[in-house]
């Protein structure tokens, strides 16, 4: 907007009984009065739809015929021809005027049979000689006796209507006052109030009159017309002359230089009786069509609009008459929307409403700059709803804004975005302190709402309010229909809405209500699907302790978690980030059950937790190991967590996983919920019968003796001294003579290495082997000859295959008692039946099972002179036993605190190849 349109202000100015906006706003403008706000202005193409259904209404309404181009002159007027020069004018207590009044001595008598004029300044009525002066009569105390001059008024108002758009409509005219004006006679710019019902434009009717100055200047935006009534012409003296204005437009008259002017002012209405439908659309079939084609599309689509009135309209106006007070292309676009939507079925018809709408802006002085700037983005507000005649208002203080997208504009003159809103301003002043002052600035003006007819319960609801609609229907006893009715609504409007932005909080309260209503009746399953249809994510079900708190109630609720438990946790399973938040943030005071819950709806989805490598990065965020899985996973009825465990397993690409814990839930299971046991063990099966194969293939490895080509083959030797000794260590020879030394001393020196790096301690004490290390070989060297003659014999020793065999021995036992404790897991007779067996299998540690996976020690040929490494470094301490009772997730969440070194090693592969 540009800052002329904007600095003029439209002072308050009117009749006595002038009507305004509520004015509670409106302070005095001393220290605020020409603020310079520049507020950029956004032009029809940056703003609403550009394309589309609503684009295509606004331009076929902006089509229309020619002569509504011509609909809204504002305000015409010229010489009265329809008007005799004489209206046989008397006034009581003075008797007949004779006109153009020239002797001041008359005027005076005249005027002392007049009031004052006063003028309206929000409630008050003023008198102020600067803002008005002029002598004023009421029409009780005027006579007009020249016949011709009713019949000129009538034929005036047929004028009229033609020339405003509406030729035929019987406008009325009402004779409101006889006004006088003496030399500096004026009345400042200002509106006229609706005085009365139907009124929707003023008549002033200059009679002859001998002056100069008093001239109407009328004004619309940044435009303005004068009326000089004659003044030109030089017939002001002999004729009458008229002006019509519509009420809305703000007007003055000029200070009188000379003379006396003398008027009547009439009050332009609408027929009382006036029926809407019969005004005739200003649009043909075809493009009545053409709209109702658009119309159709967008209230298939629920789409909701508004169109911004190019007039202003006082609230009485409006409330009094509805769309019968309606001007010029407003009336007009209304009765071309309204035969579209006639045209469409009843189902997809719009309603309409007028709103008083407010766009409300903050700006404030920066105090460095000294500039005023935008301190956030417009708001809109409608209100005050209502339909088309008045006579149904949508109760509530809510507003139904932002049920309209920003491209819900309605634009037929593709306006810029402050052309649009432009209309009545006010402006509030704040001072912010240390920020500096503050101003509000509210642009009021009615809009014309559409809305899908079909929906308009939900209108009822979102004006109302859904908090406080809620209420109403609970402090009335409502039944569960309504509720439901209720709740189809809030479904529909606010999920709709909501939902795709991600919208979380605002409608918490509303959520907790609702599930309150819910938890103190009956149990309903319709009613509680339509909350879960409403409430839809993980996020507006876990939103805040209160959230949490319901989520747990339902949980525990008897009959209703059966019943939607399943869809609870599809939800949950939607949003795995909340649960595990919600999870993190409770549960050291939610019971496990609850914990339990969430855990398996992480565990639900196929790309929910458990389908991806980032999921161990989830666990370990929540401080929640393998271990604890498989315990929660084991201990939930059902055990489709199992299942799912069991799936992530089994599809994971690289099947490191640990059968440990798996075991030891199990067996806890076996032992603490043998009601459940079996239904655990059947989602379990086929991982474990996954690790029986692993398992059974390395038996087979382990069960093979070695070859005895093989048995002085030392293959796995990582001997580091000379690479004769190593190679010949790994060959299959028991002895070997060395020669070629340069005497005996270097011969000795041989031998001696030898016996250093064999670590002959270890090497003859088979005991000590495993707290030192196991060498992989054993071996003698002795020396023979003298001087260069002198030779090394080596001859390996029985010591080191001995034990590997006894080794590869005691593996296959493990192994088959690894096998039998598996298979016994499985096997529904034994694990049914045998607590001895069980207590032995408990009592081992599980872990065990995996550090019998075949070492073979022929592939291992790398460097290094460590002993042969044990494969699995499990931290058993930190595991709870599986004979303890089920761990609580802050329990586990502690104890990992201790245990991260430990857990460094856990994950191993159950696939030797691998390693
Ligand atoms: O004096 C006139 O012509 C009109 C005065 C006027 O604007 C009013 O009475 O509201
Ligand atoms: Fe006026």
């Amino acid at each position: 907007m540009s800052s002329s349109e904007l600095s003029y202000e439209s002072s308050d100015y009117g009749d006595g009984d002038y009507d305004t906006w509520p004015t509670d706003n409106n302070v005095p403008d001393f220290k605020w009065a020409h603020f310079p706000i520049l507020e950029d202005d956004v032009p029809a193409k940056n703003f609403g739809e550009q394309q589309g259904p609503l684009h295509d209404v606004g331009k076929l309404l902006a089509e229309g015929p020619q002569e509504q181009q011509n609909l809204d002159k504002f305000t015409f007027g010229g010489p009265a021809d329809l008007l005799p020069p004489l209206p046989g004018l008397s006034v009581e207590g003075y008797g007949p005027v004779a006109l153009p009044i020239v002797r001041p001595a008359e005027a005076k008598k005249l005027a002392a049979k007049c009031q004052k004029a006063p003028f309206g300044r929000g409630r008050d009525t003023l008198f102020d000689a600067s803002v008005r002066k002029t002598w004023q009569l009421e029409p009780e105390k005027v006579t007009i006796a020249n016949q011709a001059w009713h019949d000129g008024i009538a034929a005036l108002g047929s004028l009229i209507a033609r020339k405003m758009g509406f030729p035929g409509t019987p406008v009325t005219l009402h004779l409101y006052k006889l006004l006088l004006y003496d030399v500096g006679g004026h009345f400042g710019r200002h509106r006229d109030t609706e005085k009365e019902d139907g009124m929707f434009a003023t008549l002033v009717v200059q009679l002859p009159s001998n002056h100069t100055g008093g001239q109407m200047v009328v004004y619309k935006g940044g435009a303005s017309v004068t009326h000089d009534f004659g003044a030109a012409a030089g017939t002001a003296a002999f004729k009458c002359h008229y002006a019509v204005h519509y009420a809305d437009a703000e007007h003055e008259i000029t200070p009188v230089t000379e003379g006396h002017r003398l008027a009547l002012v009439y009050s332009v209405c609408w027929p009382a009786d006036r029926d809407r439908s019969s005004i005739p659309s200003s649009v043909d079939a075809e493009v009545r069509a053409k709209m109702a084609s658009a119309l159709r599309q967008m209230s298939g689509q629920e789409r909701r609009f508004y169109l911004p009135l190019d007039h202003e309209y006082t609230p009485k106006s409006i409330a009094g008459l509805g769309d019968r007070a309606f001007k010029g292309v407003d009336r007009d676009r209304l009765v071309s929307l309204r035969a579209a939507n006639a045209l469409l079925p009843e189902d997809r018809r719009y309603a309409f409403f007028i709103a008083k709408a407010e766009r409300r802006q903050l700006f404030w002085k920066h105090c460095e700059r000294k500039a005023w700037e935008e301190y956030e983005r417009p708001r809109i507000a409608f209100k005050q709803l209502q339909d088309l005649d008045g006579g149904r208002i949508i109760q509530g203080s809510c507003s139904p804004a932002s049920y309209f997208g920003a491209h819900d504009i309605l634009n037929p003159d593709a306006k810029s975005l402050l052309k649009l809103w432009q209309g009545h301003r006010t402006k509030q002043s704040e001072d912010t302190g240390n920020e500096g002052p503050a101003v509000e600035t509210t642009y009021t003006k009615y809009v014309l709402l559409a809305w899908p007819a079909r929906l308009v319960r939900g209108l009822e609801v979102i004006c109302a309010g859904e908090d406080e609609t809620l209420s109403a229907l609970l402090a009335r006893g409502a039944s569960d229909a309504e509720l439901a009715d209720f709740l189809r609504v809030v479904e529909h409007f606010y999920a709709a809405l909501v939902r795709p932005a991600g919208v979380t909080v605002g409608k918490e309260k509303l959520r907790h209500a609702i599930f309150k209503a819910l938890w103190a009746r009956p149990f309903n399953r319709q009613l509680l699907d339509l909350y879960l249809a409403i409430f839809s994510t993980a996020k507006l079900l876990l939103h805040s302790d209160r959230g949490w708190n319901d989520f747990m109630r339902l949980t525990q609720w008897q009959q209703a978690w059966p019943a939607v438990g399943n869809r609870v946790l599809d939800i949950l399973a939607d949003d795995p980030n909340v649960v595990l938040r919600a999870i993190r943030a409770q549960r050291d005071r939610a019971p496990e059950e609850t914990i339990h819950i969430l855990v398996e709806a992480l565990l639900r989805k196929e790309h929910g937790l458990g389908s991806s490598a980032n999921d161990l990065d989830w666990l370990e965020w929540l401080n929640w190991d393998e271990t604890a899985m498989w315990q929660v996973a084991v201990s939930i009825p059902g055990s489709a967590v199992c299942r799912n465990i069991v799936q992530r397993h089994l599809n994971a690409a690289d099947d490191r996983f640990e059968i440990g814990p798996c075991l030891a839930a199990l067996r806890n299971c076996r032992r603490k919920q043998p009601q459940q046991f079996e239904a655990c063990r059947e989602a379990i099966r086929p991982l474990v019968e996954r690790c029986i194969a692993q398992l059974q293939g390395q038996r087979a490895q382990a069960s093979q003796a070695r070859p005895a080509q093989d048995y002085w083959r030392f293959a796995a030797t990582r001997f580091h001294g000379d690479a004769r000794v190593r190679d010949f260590l790994r060959g299959p020879e028991r002895t070997t003579t060395i020669s070629g030394f340069d005497g005996s001393q270097a011969a000795r020196y041989f031998v001696e290495d030898c016996q250093v790096r064999m670590r002959p301690s270890a090497a003859v004490d088979a005991q000590k082997w495993k707290r030192h290390g196991e060498p992989d070989f054993t071996f003698t060297a002795a020396k023979e000859g003298r001087g260069r003659e002198a030779t090394v014999t080596l001859t390996k020793t029985d010591l080191y295959p001995q034990q590997r065999e006894l080794k590869r021995l005691d593996k296959v036992k493990h192994l088959d008692e690894s096998l039998a404790e598996w298979g016994s897991l499985l096997d529904p007779v034994t694990s049914a039946a045998t607590t001895s067996t069980d207590e032995a299998l408990t009592d081992r540690d599980a872990d065990a099972d995996l550090e019998a996976v075949y070492e073979d020690e022929d592939e291992d040929a790398d460097g290094g002179d460590q002993p042969p490494r044990g494969r699995s470094t499990v931290g058993h301490d930190s595991r709870p036993d599986a004979d303890d009772p089920l761990p609580t997730p802050s329990q586990l969440g502690r104890e990992r605190e201790h245990s991260d070194e430990d857990r460094q090693g856990k994950r191993i592969r159950a696939d030797p190849e691998a390693e």
